[in-house]
């Protein structure tokens, strides 16, 4: 039996999942409007018509539609993990001083704004630019501890150890130029707190845990819920830093198409080239909707728009947005 909040909802499970099998079947027809990312030439092989959908509650409800167990690599929606794993050691200040809050309208690789805007402070921590300088200040002097702590937050939240994929891991190490750029520029200016091959390392390794909807949902879900994890009871992550990376990811989470998505869409979400979108339903936002509770939600689709983003993905969660009066606004 599908649990709710309230005696007053209506959905059960079942319903649930019949309108979201539906609209996958619809909005899976969008995935031929973009294309699987090329830059990385492991995520090239991807199936660009797969489209899969994972919403989760707090009482551990969850519906489930088309391709939603099929691992992918998490790419930029580690971005949210790291900053606020960063957040968690450093505390948010010292985090704030060395990478901004400001959306750049830019695309997520661009390397324009470093220079234009001295001294060279990235924008946010949702591009690459301020991703790598996160990346560099989590806790430990070698790659490997940074990643220890930041995957012992993953674990923390989605209760299951986090798994490399090494072939996209080492595709992008390879072809990491714009990135390798990005950090060379960082360490002059100051902004990166090891060298630049260990802060890649890191930041290359955190875009390759692999995971599938649940998890990215599950996220979403302790974001929902300000950092408390409703299925161990526990405030997991501090309040306050989650509610930054929200803004963040409803101000920068979605590229140079942040603006669009918080218009049409109007959830807080973060979205990565393999296809992969992250995002979340505050508690009692519509009672109406069959998670009066809030969610987290996990989107696969791997055919992407110039801008980086799920075609199909954006395209059903809009869908879903309008039809279940969900957008926070
Ligand atoms: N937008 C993304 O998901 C980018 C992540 C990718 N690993 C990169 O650095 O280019």
């Amino acid at each position: 039996m599908f649990q709710t909040a309230t005696s007053a909802n209506k959905w059960e499970a079942q319903q649930v999942t019949e309108h979201l099998q539906r609209w996958v079947a619809y909005h899976r027809e969008q995935a031929s409007e973009g294309a699987c990312a090329s830059y990385i030439p492991a995520l090239r092989r991807a199936d660009p018509t797969q489209l899969g959908i994972c919403m989760v509650g707090p009482s551990g409800n969850k519906v489930t539609a088309g391709d939603w167990e099929v691992p992918f690599t998490m790419q930029s929606i580690s971005k949210v993990v790291s900053f606020i794993a960063a957040c968690c050691h450093h505390g948010m200040a010292y985090v704030l001083d060395r990478v901004d809050v400001e959306p750049t309208g830019d695309a997520f690789n661009s390397i324009i704004r470093l220079e234009m805007h001295k001294p060279g402070k990235p924008f946010n921590p949702m591009i690459n630019a301020g991703a790598i300088t996160v990346s560099s200040l989590l806790p430990g002097s070698t790659p490997e501890q940074k990643l220890h702590y930041l995957y012992a937050i993953f674990q923390k939240i989605t209760d299951s150890a986090p798994v490399i994929n090494e072939e996209v891991f080492v595709s992008e190490w390879m072809h990491s130029h714009r990135n390798r750029a990005l950090a060379h520029y960082l360490k002059d200016t100051g902004y990166l707190d090891c060298e630049v091959e260990e802060a890649l390392e890191v930041y290359l390794k955190q875009c390759s845990i692999q995971v599938n909807t649940e998890q990215i949902a599950l996220i979403g879900l302790v974001l929902a819920l300000d950092g408390y994890h409703p299925l161990r009871g526990e405030q997991v992550l501090p309040k306050e830093v989650v509610r930054l990376a929200k803004a963040l990811m409803l101000t920068c989470g979605m590229y140079d198409a942040s603006g669009k998505f918080a218009a049409y869409v109007g959830l807080p979400a973060k979205s990565g080239v393999s296809g992969g979108i992250m995002t979340l339903v505050p508690p009692n936002l519509r009672s109406q909707s069959p998670f009066p509770g809030g969610c987290g939600i996990g989107i696969f689709g791997p055919a992407i728009d110039s801008c980086g983003n799920s075609v199909a993905g954006v395209s059903l969660l809009k869908q879903i947005v309008h039809e279940w009066d969900i957008s926070i606004f």
